[in-house]
């Protein structure tokens, strides 16, 4: 371990790696407790000569489980460092997408940080005392005492406590991230929440959608796409403008026009979990509060159908009586002005939710509404900095149209597109009317039946419409001379 001469640095690298090997083929022949006992012996008798640091991470502190210890283990098994070692374990979790190499016992390995290097030592003890490891009482196996030591020259100290080690943790956490199955939560009601033990229930999310097979405008889904990069390199930017890192995003649209899908492709291009919020069934603020606490970093919050999950403006509009009601909602204070806000869901307790002082407890987070009726809204709960961005998702232009025949069909043009772009720049057609009919029914391989399916759909609809339209005119104007003739009649016998 020593500064990294650049000249001598490949030299002295490989160098180690033979002592390395060397000596880790000699500590397969020691037990790690001889080992351990020789390393406190040199340091006590040569003390005053020894001059490297040796930190020891346990697996558990005092009978709780410490966090560091998996950073380290991860990123310590992550490729850069943990493929030199000889002998390694493997461990997928039902957490984890896939393998994690972990040091075997007693293997060590040489990490590299600012030309520096430090020795990283994996330690199992076996111990009697059967009240320090949760592995051991769950299981009924002897126990083991799982910890991982550093060794670094001292003067290198303040490196290691300033930098080197956060270094480590961060990285191993970035890792654990990476690599962790991505969930889709839904919330319990509180009278759950005692007897699972957790306010989420959640499944592994498999949502195949991504933004190359989301139907949408091209310009548009770039905006939103580039919109979303920045939103992720933006850590250091919001702090230095001193907001909490989040994003709220509205979708708004008829039905079936993919909103759903949208938050689906979101989710996969961001690598996020989805907690989706419903609405419904939390009863008052403080749940709100607690249910949001219980989130992690790097989420999305969906509300689906914000206007008819709760009447929050219904309420909102009981109040706009009062003249001072918008300042006094911008201000925080609306939970004075109601009185019932402690036992009830209110537009102001969703309000906090979204930017309050609680909102700022998780990091990397976005929080998405989705509605059919955006004009039902409440001003307030869409405003820029609570909803950054408003995306109309709507009906199926032929940009978004083809991308759903390249998906479906596998095609890129066709003699019927032109038809098909005329009908759809003509009428309103939902993206999920267009997708129905271009899923081959019989044969999968006739693409053609298929965009004449679409044609013949798109046709019979308008023709609904205009005969819908016809009756519609007709009965307006039957309803008219009806309405005259009354007016006539009771003109007539006023007079
Ligand atoms: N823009 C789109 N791109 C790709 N597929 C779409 C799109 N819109 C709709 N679909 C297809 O239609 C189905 C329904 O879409 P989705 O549930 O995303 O619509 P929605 O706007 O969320 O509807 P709702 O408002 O009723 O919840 C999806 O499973 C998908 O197959």
């Amino acid at each position: 371990m020593g500064d990294g001469d650049s000249s001598t640095f490949g030299e002295q690298f490989s160098r180690l790696a033979g002592i390395m090997f060397i000596w880790s083929t000699i500590q397969q022949l020691i037990p790690q407790s001889v080992r351990l006992f020789l390393d406190k012996l040199w340091s006590k008798l040569f003390g005053f000569y020894y001059p490297y640091v040796h930190i020891t991470f346990h697996e558990y502190t005092k009978g709780i489980y410490n966090d560091a210890y998996t950073s380290i283990a991860t990123y310590l098994g992550s490729t850069h460092s943990g493929m030199q070692s000889t002998y390694l374990t493997g461990d997928k979790s039902e957490d984890s997408k896939s393998l994690i190499l972990n040091l075997d016992e007693g293997q060590e390995i040489i990490d590299e940080f600012n030309g520096v290097h430090f020795l990283w030592r994996a330690c199992k003890e076996k111990v009697e005392d059967n009240s320090s490891s949760r592995r051991g009482i769950m299981s009924g196996i002897p126990q083991e005492k799982n910890s991982y030591v550093l060794v670094f020259h001292k003067k290198y100290r303040d490196m290691v406590t300033k930098t080197y080690l956060d270094h480590v943790i961060q990285g191993g956490k970035e890792i654990e991230l990476n690599n962790r199955q991505r969930k889709l939560y839904t919330n319990r009601s509180s009278e759950d929440w005692f007897w699972f033990g957790g306010k989420w229930n959640y499944i592994n999310f498999h949502h195949p959608a991504t933004f190359d097979t989301l139907a949408m405008d091209p310009l548009k889904k770039q905006e939103i796409i580039s919109d979303l990069d920045a939103f992720k390199k933006g850590k250091a930017y919001y702090t230095k403008i001193g907001k909490a890192w989040k994003r709220g995003y509205l979708l708004h649209g008829p039905p079936g026009t993919g909103k759903s899908t949208m938050i689906a492709a979101i989710a996969n291009y961001m690598e996020y979990d989805i907690y989706d919020l419903e609405l419904t069934s939390v009863i008052n603020n403080s749940e709100l509060k607690q249910l949001l606490i219980d989130t992690r970093s790097k989420s999305i919050i969906v509300i689906e159908d914000i206007d008819c999950s709760i009447d929050l403006t219904g309420k909102r509009k009981k109040k706009e009586a009062s003249k001072s009601e918008e300042e006094e909602m911008e201000s925080g204070q609306e939970d004075k002005i109601d009185k019932d806000s402690k036992s009830k869901l209110t537009l102001s307790g969703v309000l906090n939710f979204i930017d309050g002082i609680w909102s700022a407890c998780g990091q990397e987070r976005i929080i998405i509404f989705t509605t059919n009726h955006v004009d039902k809204l409440d001003p307030a709960l869409i405003r820029r900095g609570r909803m950054d961005m408003h995306i109309e998702m709507s009906y199926c232009k032929f940009e978004a149209f083809k991308i759903l025949a390249k998906n479906y069909l596998d095609i890129d043009s066709h003699p019927l597109y032109g038809d098909i772009r005329q009908l759809l720049e003509g009428n309103d057609v939902r993206p999920c009317d267009v997708a129905e009919n271009l899923m081959p029914k019989t044969n999968p391989g006739d693409g053609e039946q298929c965009l004449r399916n679409l044609i013949q759909a798109i046709n019979a609809a308008k023709e609904e419409t205009r005969v819908r339209g016809k009756r519609g005119t007709l009965a307006k104007r039957l309803k008219e001379t009806f309405l005259s003739k009354s007016t006539f009649k009771k003109s007539a016998t006023k007079v």
